[in-house]
């Protein structure tokens, strides 16, 4: 039912254990969102018109707009679309992992006849294209629309590094985005249909039990919100998240590091969102105790030196654990 309704209802939002209070929503001119901005602390931003000249970017308009370029579209045999990177796959690894979904490459005509023509069991789609050059005239003309002048002030006075990529990103109803962090600032646009976004600081590093830094799934949690393994993960009862369901027109601020968890509500039609991911700025001045994600960058570092020093993963474990066990526990 895509009936482009104004509004969401509880039962549209999927079960989880999880304790969540709201994140704010506040008015772009309102002075606390670059408040909360500055404090890496996530927020919803609404009026800002940020991506207002996408409004109309349904699919029938991007497949009239788009047609000549070919799109990438992620294919689960589930509603689940936990991202993994291919180049992490070592022939080592080759046996171990088992891909969750496919990529697939396809007009985005095609996209939509396939979404338009879905049958329950079959494969879910969720299109993730980067905008590039290969866009037609009219989706440039829209992207160039964008209120640049308002998310380059906030990049500006955050002290951001460059824009590295728009992701364009449309889901059926029910896709779920599992528990992951990414390394850069996102400013996440809601065009249509809404989204229902579960943040965690990057304090839950200790309770959302991310794989190691070199696995496929690196960057994301491996704790399965649906059916928690509490016996592998015990600390995940402690979580407590922050939520934010966003709808046509609302920003959300992703602060860098930060834990989250996207899904396209249920029973809402497709959904379209347009992501802004900036380049975190350099920590300059390290004011101690140190924060959630500089700690996490550091644990990051510490891993990595480690595997390249042991070459073998499977040693880390055993190593951690000879300089840890009895010793600083
Ligand atoms: O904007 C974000 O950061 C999100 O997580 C939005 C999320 C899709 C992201 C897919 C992805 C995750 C990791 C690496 C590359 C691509 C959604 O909306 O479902
Ligand atoms: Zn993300």
């Amino acid at each position: 039912m895509c009936d482009g309704s104004s509004s969401w209802k509880e039962s549209q939002l999927r079960n989880y254990d999880i304790p969540l209070k709201s994140v704010p929503k506040l008015s772009f001119d309102d002075p606390r969102v670059e408040q909360l901005i500055s404090e890496n602390k996530p927020v919803i931003i609404t009026g800002s018109d940020l991506v207002y000249s996408a409004s109309k970017w349904n699919l029938e308009y991007l497949e009239k707009h788009m047609e000549s370029s070919t799109c990438t579209v992620i294919m689960s045999p589930n509603h689940i679309f936990k991202y993994f990177d291919e180049k992490a796959i070592t022939p080592a690894m080759k046996n171990k992992f088992v891909p969750p979904t496919r990529k697939v490459s396809m007009k985005i005509s095609d996209f939509s006849k396939r979404l338009n023509n879905w049958k329950s069991g079959e494969e879910r789609l969720y299109l993730q294209q980067t905008l590039n050059n290969t866009v037609g005239p009219a989706i440039v003309q829209d992207f160039i629309k964008f209120r640049w002048d308002w998310i380059t002030a906030i990049q500006k006075k955050m002290a951001w590094g460059p824009l590295t990529s728009n992701l364009l990103l449309i889901g059926m109803e029910g896709n779920v985005t599992p528990c992951h962090y990414d390394e850069q600032q996102n400013f996440f646009a809601q065009v249509k249909g809404w989204k229902r976004v579960i943040l965690f600081s990057p304090e839950h590093y200790g309770c959302l039990y991310p794989h190691t830094v070199f696995h496929p799934h690196d960057r994301q949690s491996q704790v399965d919100f649906e059916k928690p393994d509490l016996n592998k993960f015990p600390r995940f009862e402690e979580v407590q998240g922050e939520e934010a369901i966003v709808g046509p027109g609302e920003v959300l601020y992703i602060p860098v590091y930060w834990w989250h968890h996207v899904e396209s509500l249920l029973n809402g039609g497709y959904t379209v969102s347009i992501n802004f991911w900036y380049k975190a700025g350099p920590t300059v001045d390290i004011i101690y105790p140190l924060q959630g994600h500089q700690k996490l960058a550091i644990m990051r570092n510490v891993e990595k030196m480690l595997i390249e020093a042991l070459k073998d993963p499977e040693e880390v474990g055993s190593l951690f654990r000879a300089i840890v066990l009895g010793r600083y526990t």
